[in-house]
């Protein structure tokens, strides 16, 4: 812990200090803007509910230091690339121009948007984007669905499993989410048809972003993962569960996953999140020992981040009528049986290389109770058990027209909130 974890010390921002802000003096977390009225944006950090303009301030101050440099790019990879040393001084030297005794006040107020005048794009150019299974609760649920036989693969305690998705198709938070057409086949009929998805389902997880990768044909060990992940966003996993149950068997997820994914535009980085770190998951009595490469007292030690997800809906019914969006599910990121150093190692194992900028996603995050199944197959038990709204209307997958808003948070006790912002998406027909 250094002073930017301080919840006593406060921003000249003054919406930065509210008690329910996503985005205090603690949090600054990166992302790349571009300003509505077309003048311009780049890389910026949230305040409040300000976008400071980081790379335009870096420019016209002449700063040439790294930590600095790296910021008047147009996206975030080299920063990413350049490590958790220079990550710590550029989020340093955020933290003191932004904190309420700055005597740079009044000049970097000039570089300060409010979020309402700007668009977020995307803070990465992803090069790789795989998608994690680490929720053993998501896992057993699903499985009980597809397989009813044999809900809970034997590999699944021992290996992190996880499938390569589709980097072109992430998208930022807002961009419409197409209906997908694909095969499908009911288990009553005979063959397959070409169609739209009738079964359209959100997932609700959370991204690592990539910092330092490693080369081609060498690994990363559990102890250093971390050092290898520069931050955390919402990621929706949007899926086609009618394509995805007749297409999956034998290579695993395909069109039912890959025609879009969104995620939340700011990244948090990992070391805002230090002071929300829990004992991670205990593995039942008689789970095995993870193998020695996927073991490592240091990563035990450092425990899960204890980060909050709510799903919530919102149809074109309810916001027609002013109906608040309606609260889905609440789960946490503790819940996971694998953590992410654990998910990080097993990847690069067997020599894959990772780079910076790669998104790894968690997997559906679903605990144990009920209200924590973090997708609608799960919530309405594909579809026997359908969802009633405060409309009037029900749910058993997403219709057109439906919205999915995610929200995360890290809240503690004399801590200041670490906020993720949201990730939304509407389908569309
Ligand atoms: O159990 C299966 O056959 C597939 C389950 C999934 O939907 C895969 C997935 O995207 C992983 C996850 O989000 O946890
Ligand atoms: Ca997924
Ligand atoms: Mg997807």
């Amino acid at each position: 812990m250094n002073e930017t974890h301080d919840p006593k010390i406060k921003s000249w921002v003054a919406s930065a200090n509210a008690p329910d802000c996503d985005f205090p003096l603690q949090n600054l977390p990166f992302g790349v803007f571009r300003r509505k009225n077309d003048e311009g944006g780049g890389i910026g950090v949230a305040i409040g509910d300000q976008v400071f303009d980081v790379g335009a301030w870096v420019r016209d101050q002449g700063k040439s230091s790294a930590e600095f440099k790296l910021l008047t790019e147009k996206r975030l990879n080299r920063f990413l690339a350049a490590g958790p040393q220079i990550w710590s001084a550029a989020r340093m030297a955020l933290f003191n121009l932004l904190r309420e005794d700055s005597p740079q006040r009044e000049q970097v107020a000039r570089y300060l948007d409010a979020t309402a005048n700007v668009e977020m794009e995307m803070p990465i150019d992803i090069g790789d984007y795989t998608d994690f299974y680490a929720s053993v609760f998501h896992a057993t649920n699903v499985g009980s669905m597809f397989r009813p036989d044999n809900p809970l693969l034997p590999n699944y305690k021992w290996v992190p499993i996880g499938y390569h998705g589709r980097a072109s198709s992430v998208v930022a938070s807002g961009a419409a989410v197409k209906r997908p057409s694909g095969q499908r086949k009911p288990p009553t009929a005979d063959m397959p048809t070409f169609g739209p998805c009738a079964q359209l389902d959100y997932e609700l997880e959370v991204g690592a972003v990539i910092g330092p990768g490693n080369a081609l044909g060498e690994t990363v060990p559990l102890r250093d993962a971390e050092k290898h992940i520069f931050g955390l966003c919402l990621l929706n996993d949007w899926s086609a569960r009618d394509i995805q149950a007749w297409e999956y068997q034998p290579l695993g997820p395909f069109l039912a996953k890959n025609f879009v994914t969104t995620i939340s535009p700011w990244l948090v980085t990992l070391e805002a999140l230090e002071p929300y770190r829990r004992s991670a998951y205990k593995r039942p009595e008689g789970d095995p020992q993870p193998l020695p490469y996927l073991s490592d007292e240091n990563d035990q030690q450092r425990g899960a981040f204890d980060v909050s997800l709510d799903a919530y809906l919102s149809t074109r019914k309810m916001r027609d009528e002013k109906i608040a969006p309606i609260s889905l599910s609440h789960g946490s990121l503790r819940d996971m049986y694998w953590t992410f150093g654990q998910m990080l190692a097993h990847h690069a194992s067997n020599g894959c290389n990772l780079q910076p900028g790669d998104l790894i996603g968690s997997g559906t995050v679903s605990g144990q109770s009920k209200h924590s199944r973090g997708c609608l197959l799960e919530l309405s038990w594909r579809g026997t058990e359908p969802i009633s709204l405060p409309s009037g209307e029900t749910r058993k997958f997403l219709e057109d027209g439906d919205e999915v808003i995610f929200r995360g948070y890290a809240e503690r006790e004399g801590q200041a909130r670490i906020g993720f912002g949201e990730c939304r998406g509407i389908v569309v027909g």
